[in-house]
């Protein structure tokens, strides 16, 4: 099989924008941060995101409404102790409080997918965001032994058992959407059980003058779902057809789940790939997230499901692997769907 950071190492695109800036040491946005100000935020706030219960009977109903309708929702009663989400954030603040020297001796390589660096999707913006990034895939430990070469087994040790806890969840997550389509594991083409998956610790520091610019820029994620703690500072913001941005208001305990691209296309464009960005804060205020994407492994082909065809439905993407499209998504950003539509 072939692992996600093969796929980026073997397709490699020169990326220039991989070292960010030493937010520490700045006291104003400098020009190349400066980003148009967008008057898009809808000031309604009585609109957000659903709430899901897992423990509620009513789960798989309420979750894939929340999917065909938002593309995303708050996950509660999801079995992931708090403590282990707190020790993530607090590792993750740990690292983004070294110094940004010892920092770059995780930078991410120039091909590579895992380590330190900007967001992958920044060469599609002409200016830089305020945000940095720290990419896992598989073990922590190499990047962790270059961060702290004699203490690092609580950063590994943290991350570990965090990926295991989000992998089970997300895999009952995913059972709980596909059974609101009606569709069990012997309808696809490739094990839940055994996903692509990726962590990355975003960090958004407190910024002078937070409406100047952006923490990172609106995206869809590649991924089937993806998990995210966004901490208890706000700044995820999804873009709703008709409204507007709108915050998604951190509530204590509970994870945003969102679909991601792959979802969208195995639901045949039922559930959208919700478009989200993240805005920044002022002074003293460091917000954190931590997101898991969960996919399907890169040598699979992902189409709409066939249970989700028939004469009034039929499919808007043609057949692609996993891997194609994620060549697609790197060269062509938005597009990428486009290109694959029907
Ligand atoms: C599995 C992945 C999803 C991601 C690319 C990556 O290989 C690891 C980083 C992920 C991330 C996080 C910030 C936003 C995003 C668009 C990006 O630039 O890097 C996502 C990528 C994605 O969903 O395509
Ligand atoms: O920090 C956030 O709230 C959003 C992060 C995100 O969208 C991502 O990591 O893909
Ligand atoms: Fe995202």
């Amino acid at each position: 099989m072939t692992t996600l950071s093969e796929v980026y190492r073997e397709h490699a695109i020169p990326l220039r924008h991989i070292v960010p800036l030493d937010f520490h040491s700045v006291r104003t946005v400098p020009d190349s941060h400066v980003w148009p100000k967008s008057d898009d935020f809808s000031s309604d706030d009585q609109l957000s995101i659903p709430i899901i219960d897992l423990k509620d009977p009513l789960a798989v109903k309420l979750a894939g409404h929340a999917c065909e309708t938002w593309g995303a929702f708050q996950v509660i009663n999801h079995g992931i102790p708090s403590n282990l989400v707190e020790e993530v954030e607090s590792e993750a603040r740990r690292l983004f409080s070294l110094p940004a020297q010892q920092k770059m001796k995780a930078l991410r390589e120039p091909a590579g997918a895992t380590g330190y660096g900007l967001a992958r999707i920044s060469p599609f913006f002409p200016k830089y965001m305020w945000h940095e990034g720290f990419t896992i895939m598989g073990s922590p430990v190499d990047h962790a032994r270059a961060l702290w070469p004699n203490d690092n087994a609580r950063f590994c040790d943290v991350i570990e058992r965090y990926q295991k806890k989000m992998k089970d969840l997300a895999e009952q997550l995913t059972h709980l959407i596909l059974k609101s389509l009606d569709v069990s594991q012997e309808d696809l083409s490739w094990d839940v059980g055994s996903p692509s998956t990726a962590l990355q610790l975003n960090s958004y520091p407190s910024c002078p003058d937070p409406n100047r610019t952006m923490g990172l820029a609106p995206h869809t994620d590649t991924s089937l779902l993806t998990i995210l703690h966004q901490s208890s500072i706000s700044g995820l913001q999804i873009f709703k057809e008709g409204v507007g941005w709108l915050s998604v208001r951190p509530i204590p305990g509970a994870l945003v789940v969102n679909v991601g691209d792959l979802l969208h296309i195995l639901s045949n464009a039922r559930f959208p790939s919700v478009l989200h960005r993240a805005v920044v804060n002022r002074d003293g205020c460091h917000r954190l997230s931590v997101a898991y994407f969960y996919g399907i492994p890169t040598d699979c082909n992902v189409s709409p499901l066939a249970k989700l065809l028939n004469s009034g439905h039929t499919p808007r993407y043609r057949s692609v692997t996993v891997k194609e499209y994620m060549i697609l998504k790197s060269k062509n950003f938005e597009e990428a769907l486009s290109l694959i539509g029907i």
